[in-house]
């Protein structure tokens, strides 16, 4: 018991949830970070259970991945069974005193255990040096919470994609739109370590973290580079008063005759890897990096940095702060991403096919954001003819051009056309002048509706991502 206590104490270190009490029912834990610095020992004494076993291993064989995944669901409160893993196609128990070693580091891992007489921990195959079936199951990260998460939700939503969370508390979920497709809630930086790593195929982030944490990985591939909101831009910035005045270009910030070796220009961030690439490719000499999470805009006033380098959206916290931008000191623009591991696009069952489902739906929401449909009626001997009317007027073409079709009315108890029906799309924001144009040219009875979804034939992304994979 004390040995399980140790265990629970020493992963909650690296888990999202509070430390759990060793009267808990179950707590599972995503390892965020490596663990490679955990006793594999202490972690190998405490897989004492006569249930977890190799899986080519003789005695009481692991409970299959279905089972197990249906046990965590339905689990008990007063079960004693020892929980397994949360999906053990691509993990292995790994077996009390098995005599293994446990390698390390490794990227991640995660741990189940519950208050039975039993504990496990569960590793990735790949690091175990065990066989592993194949993960079967596509992944898809998405940002558990933040200012990211409500409006990434929202998108999948408006695609109808709606992501179904069975449990608050959880961190896995699915689409039920998407079969063979799971969802893991994890932090922003999280996803895109994750995915280099394998653990994700695919997630929803800022390309700000893609960038920071992707560190340049040619593994990371932007499939959706506009998903529209979160945007954002990494800027520099720097104090309004004291040396910096009349201070408002990186040039001016580079010719300071203040920065020399033994007192660098301090740059305060959480995104030191662009940071830093940035002023090297700009050939800043003499800058040092300080790393810090948040309320950076703090910083030069406690004299504790010079600038700082941050995300911009309106500039109020900088105003606030009596902090200012400058002219050539945006490292990047920013917006919600879908980004993919390249590996798992081309190696993945399924990977490829969730992406090509998720992108068509994506863009033709988004090409449906802002547009309506204009339908009304105009008097006219011909299609043609009433075809020509509308074409020439500039906000009237809509996406392709109009569709014009004949209205049938009766007339001295004869089918007789008179008008015509004309649907064409619009930018909202061009809707009164386009009415206008079409009353000009006798259009009368004027219907405008919203749009869900724009389909084109193909999507531009999906060709240039199979020109990305090679395919
Ligand atoms: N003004 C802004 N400030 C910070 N992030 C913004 C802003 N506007 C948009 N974003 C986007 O939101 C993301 C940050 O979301 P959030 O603050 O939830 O991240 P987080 O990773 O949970 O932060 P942390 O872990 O540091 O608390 C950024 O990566 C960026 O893409
Ligand atoms: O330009 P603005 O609209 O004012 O937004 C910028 C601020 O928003 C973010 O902070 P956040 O609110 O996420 O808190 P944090 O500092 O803890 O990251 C960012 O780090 C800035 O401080």
């Amino acid at each position: 018991m004390a040995k399980r206590q140790s265990l629970i104490r020493h992963c909650s270190l690296f888990s999202l949830d509070p430390v759990p009490t060793i009267y808990s029912r179950l707590r599972y834990f995503h390892v965020q970070q490596d663990i490679h610095d955990i006793d594999n020992k202490l972690i190998a004494t405490l897989c004492n259970s006569n249930r977890a076993t190799q899986p080519n291993g003789g005695e009481s064989p692991t409970p299959p991945p279905a089972a197990a995944r249906h046990t965590l669901r339905s689990l008990q409160p007063e079960s004693q069974e020892m929980i397994t893993s949360l999906d053990l196609s691509s993990f292995f128990h790994a077996r009390a005193f098995s005599g293994r070693a446990f390698p390390s580091p490794f990227s991640s891992c995660t741990v189940c255990c519950s208050t039975g007489n039993s504990s496990t921990v569960v590793v990735p195959s790949a690091v175990s040096g065990l066989e592993s079936p194949e993960r079967k199951a596509v992944r898809l990260g998405l940002p558990s919470k933040g200012r990211m998460a409500d409006e990434t939700l929202n998108l999948l939503k408006n695609c109808q994609l709606s992501v179904r969370q069975l449990n608050p508390r959880q961190y896995i979920a699915d689409i039920p739109q998407l079969s063979n497709l799971e969802v893991w809630f994890q932090r922003p930086k999280d996803i895109v370590r994750k995915i280099k790593s394998g653990d994700l195929d695919l997630g929803i982030v800022g390309y700000d973290i893609v960038c920071e944490c992707g560190e340049g990985s040619n593994d990371l591939i932007v499939v959706h580079e506009a998903l529209g909101f979160g945007a954002c831009r990494l800027s520099i910035a720097i104090p309004q008063y004291g040396i910096f005045e009349k201070i408002h270009s990186l040039y001016e910030l580079s010719k300071m005759p203040q920065w020399t070796k033994e007192r660098p220009l301090r740059v305060e961030s959480g995104f030191s890897y662009l940071g830093q690439k940035f002023f090297k490719e700009r050939g800043f000499e003499h800058v040092k990096f300080q790393r810090s999470e948040g309320a950076l805009e703090a910083y030069p006033a406690m004299g504790t940095t010079d600038a700082i380098l941050d995300l911009v959206s309106s500039g109020t916290t900088l105003r606030e702060n009596n902090l200012k931008e400058i002219e050539g000191g945006v490292v990047l623009e920013s917006q919600a991403v879908l980004v993919a591991s390249r590996r798992s696009l081309n190696m993945r069952k399924g990977a490829l096919e969730i992406t090509h489902e998720m992108l068509e739906r994506l863009e033709a929401h988004l090409r449906a954001i802002g547009v309506v449909t204009v339908v009304a009626n105009m008097r006219g001997n011909s299609a043609e003819e009433v075809a020509e009317r509308v074409l020439s007027q500039p906000s009237l073409s809509g996406l392709q051009g109009p569709t014009i079709s004949p209205v049938f009315c009766k007339r001295d108890g004869k089918v007789v056309v008179d008008f015509f029906a004309i649907v064409i799309c619009v930018p909202q924001k061009e809707l009164y002048k386009s009415v206008q144009q079409l009353r000009s040219v006798g259009g009368s009875g004027v219907l405008v509706s919203d749009l869900t979804y724009i389909f084109e034939e193909e999507t531009p992304r999906w060709r240039r991502l199979l020109s990305e994979l090679g395919l």
